[in-house]
């Protein structure tokens, strides 16, 4: 029998501090060094049974030691992806049945084995994984990741408390139906909680999900699998597939029954699968919904009225934690003169120069490694390039070591020209491009901050002086989708501050809200009129 029910109150799950001698920290440890000294099987999950893809293997490796071997893999072969494809079809009518508060069960379920016995699980494996110190995986993979689970079960219910008017003798309703298609979720590698976030949320809303997560984070993503599968999630509703995803692309992505794509990653990969779904528009039995969450070259302005100890503190957390691979990571500040010359410069720089990257193992490192080889050669192409390029100094950093871990230093480039690239280009690491303008210049650096890059992700303006806050709020209003105020633009929280943005950085369908939710769910209006009319006639026919 149907009842009216709320799921439980969701809360933000509380940050652990990991501090010396407390026991959380001792406990990590000692799952740490299980999950390191294991190598791991990475199977796929296809209607619940886990298997090796039938492709290329390859290993996953810890980017901060990358000779060290955390698991094996295998490239997804296109019939992988199609048997995924099938069985997601063949789960989707039962699902579709199950009532929404047994799916929301299964998730909040999984929220709390998240909170409780799989923590120091779920951490260890993004710690060793992607290389995040203790602090990074715990706002992710446990907090950020819980509160997705928690909080999405309580948007959907507000979905489902929607309902049209009704007048008398008609009772009008809403039913909130799964897409007509099965979904695919494509995630990226710096956020397990992003990872994890992609297939549930259509999965509560009733869809089954053919799941690709990307090698380089597999060893976390095949970890949540496992703990969806403790919460009982039935076979078939999610299927996880392995690999770069070429086979997903051409399988999953032009299958007619695609229902939907939710996609987090870079803006080219985006751009070429919305083009993939784009070819094929004529083959599809309905038209899929497509979310997809992008890169950023996200921003701090300060006005010479700032505080320039909150700016340091911030430009540097918000700069070089999770070596600088957040979406939300600031990688351009415009800083007045005035404050530049008057000890910012040689504080930005010394704070800098205390930051130090390492083995995530040792809790006293503020960071890792980037995430492989690739991103590595990238910073290093950059560093040589700026090397001969006389509008730009290094003020902090540069230098780069590869022999153990894909180390990159934590790096300040001072750049004359606002148009040169260090200001347009998402590098996705540890590297921060400082423009100092003139104080009297303000509106215009605001112009220059909407007008040098592509993206609108996130941005931070720092000024004690309420107009030129005010100002700033004003100008940049399409520059950032979670916009700042004397605050570093990452770490948003879910339910405090949905995340997202618009132009190159996505669809701004803002993760971990209703919003988002209302993308998984195709609505259908019943009418039922209690005494229909039984005369074709209407009075004014006399
Ligand atoms: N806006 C946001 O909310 C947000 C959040 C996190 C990360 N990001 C962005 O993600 C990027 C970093 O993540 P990444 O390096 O994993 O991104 P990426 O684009 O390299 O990869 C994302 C996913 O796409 C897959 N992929 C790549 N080519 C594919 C193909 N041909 N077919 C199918 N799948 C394919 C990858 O294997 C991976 O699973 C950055 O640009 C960052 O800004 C954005
Ligand atoms: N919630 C995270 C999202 C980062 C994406 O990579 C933040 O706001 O920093």
């Amino acid at each position: 029998m149907d009842a009216v029910t709320s799921p439980p109150t969701p809360y933000n799950e509380p940050v652990r501090s990991y501090a010396p001698g407390t026991e959380e920290r001792e406990s990590l440890r000692r799952r740490l060094a299980e999950l390191g000294g294991t190598r791991h099987e990475l199977t796929q999950t296809i209607g619940g049974v886990q298997r090796l893809a039938g492709g290329k293997s390859f290993d996953v490796v810890r980017p901060h030691d990358h000779s060290q071997v955390l698991g094996v893999s295998a490239e997804a072969t296109r019939e992988d992806v199609a048997e995924a494809v099938r069985a997601a079809k063949d789960a989707s009518g039962a699902w579709a049945e199950t009532s929404y508060d047994e799916r929301a069960a299964v998730f909040l379920r999984a929220a709390d084995l998240l909170a409780g016995p799989w923590r120091d699980t779920i951490n260890g494996a993004t710690m060793l994984g992607q290389s995040k110190s203790v602090q990074q995986a715990e706002i992710d993979a446990a907090c950020e990741l819980i509160d997705f689970l928690r909080f999405n079960a309580h948007y959907g219910r507000r979905i489902l408390a929607e309902q049209p008017r009704s007048t008398p003798g008609v009772w009008n309703r809403l039913e909130y139906r799964p897409l007509d298609g099965f979904v695919t979720a494509i995630t990226p590698f710096n956020f397990t909680a992003i990872a994890g976030n992609l297939p549930t949320a259509p999965a509560l809303m009733g869809n089954t999900v053919v799941w690709k997560p990307t090698p380089t984070q597999q060893l976390a993503a095949h970890f949540t699998m496992r703990v969806l599968e403790a919460a009982g999630l039935p076979p078939g509703v999610i299927n996880l597939v392995t690999g770069r995803g070429e086979a997903v692309s051409e399988v999953a992505l032009t299958d007619p029954g695609l229902g939907g794509l939710h996609f987090t990653g870079s803006t080219g990969t985006f751009r070429m699968l919305w083009r993939t779904i784009g070819e094929h528009l004529d083959t599809y039995r309905a038209y899929p919904r497509i979310v997809g969450e992008t890169g950023g070259k996200d921003f701090v302005v300060a006005h010479s009225s700032a505080d320039p100890a909150a700016l340091v503190t911030a430009l540097v957390r918000g700069a070089f934690e999770y070596q600088g691979q957040k979406c939300s990571a600031v990688s351009r500040a415009y800083l007045p003169r005035s404050l530049w010359e008057s000890g910012l410069r040689e504080e930005l720089a010394d704070v800098t120069r205390t930051i130090r990257y390492g083995d995530i193992s040792d809790f006293s490192n503020f960071g890792g490694a980037v995430i492989d080889a690739r991103a590595f050669a990238k910073h290093r192409a950059l560093f040589d390039r700026v090397a001969d390029d006389p509008s730009v100094d290094v003020l902090v950093g540069g230098g780069t070591d590869d022999s153990v871990g894909y180390f990159v230093e934590p790096t300040v480039l001072v750049g004359t020209d606002p148009g040169h690239e260090v200001f347009a280009t998402e590098y996705f690491g540890p590297i921060l491009a400082v423009h100092v303008y003139e104080d009297g210049d303000y509106s215009r650096v605001l112009d220059l901050v909407d007008e040098a890059s592509p993206y609108a992700l996130t941005g931070a303006v720092f000024a004690t002086d309420r107009s030129a806050v005010e100002q700033a709020h004003r100008r940049l209003r399409f520059t950032a989708g979670n916009f700042y105020v004397n605050d570093k633009p990452t770490g948003s929280v879910v339910s405090q501050q949905p995340f997202g943005g618009s132009r190159s950085s996505g669809t701004n369908d803002k993760a971990g809200s209703v919003f988002n939710l209302v993308r998984w769910t195709s609505p259908r209006s019943v009418k039922e009129t209690f005494v229909p009319p039984t005369d074709h006639r209407y009075p004014h026919m006399g």
